[in-house]
């Protein structure tokens, strides 16, 4: 299921990338869209070869590696560079499904499996209109609009779509993660344990015997299920 997790970004960040990508060549989206997404996709991408990408990247790159939720819920193994794209009047982005293996750009030969999709916006939504990211979930279309540094992480299996921005405009990051743990129900498992963990540990002493013994299961279980 989606997990929402907040500030991702310090505001320092935010406005780093916003001025990165204000100063970035933007290019047409379908450059890298799959077959059945090209038809739906109609939205603008960083040109990932230009120094403002590279740069932006690195900005998340870094917020994603100390942030400890994401780790919890997604325990990745491998994070494809982000990109970022950016929809103005009108452009949308159909209902579509994302690849689940994705090539590494500028690593010949090199691929991942895409287990989770997240977006991290970085505009806030009073600064457009639309721009809903919906999500096909089995309780029904989940609507996503964040705070500008916030993310969504969803299971890349989900059908989902960004609405027409019919005011303003949306920027944002997007990018895939291969988890250790490719079965979502023993990830799952795994980040309930987890946060269940976290609670005892502030509840308790030091040294206490039940977290100790918890935090043992809980890494059994990760060896049992992970695929390295
Ligand atoms: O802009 C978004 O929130 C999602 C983008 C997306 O679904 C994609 O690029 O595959
Ligand atoms: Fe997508």
């Amino acid at each position: 299921m989606p997990v929402h997790i907040q500030n991702v970004l310090t505001p320092d960040e935010l406005m780093e990338c916003r001025a990165l990508l204000d100063a970035g060549q933007w290019v047409d989206g379908r450059d890298t869209a799959g077959a059945q997404a090209i038809h739906v996709k109609k939205n603008q991408q960083l040109n990932t070869k230009c120094e403002e990408s590279t740069a932006a990247r690195q900005i998340i790159a870094g917020a994603l590696s100390r942030n400890l939720l994401l780790r919890s819920v997604a325990l990745p193994r491998m994070i494809f560079p982000p990109m970022f794209n950016r929809y103005e009047g009108g452009m949308t982005y159909g209902a579509h499904v994302d690849n689940s293996v994705q090539v590494i750009p500028d690593v010949p030969g090199q691929m991942m499996r895409a287990d989770l999709s997240a977006t991290l916006f970085l505009t806030d939504p009073d600064d457009y209109e639309g721009g809903d990211l919906t999500l096909e979930t089995n309780a029904g279309t989940e609507v996503i609009r964040l705070p500008a540094g916030d993310m969504i992480v969803y299971p890349t299996t989900m059908i989902h779509a960004v609405t027409p921005v019919t005011r303003g405009c949306r920027i944002a990051s997007f990018f895939w993660i291969q988890s250790l743990v490719p079965d979502p129900s023993c990830r799952t498992l795994l980040f309930d344990l987890d946060r269940a963990i976290i609670d005892l540990s502030s509840r308790t002493e030091a040294g206490d015997p039940a977290v100790l013994s918890l935090t043992g299961t809980y890494h059994n279980l990760l060896r049992k299920w992970c695929l390295i």
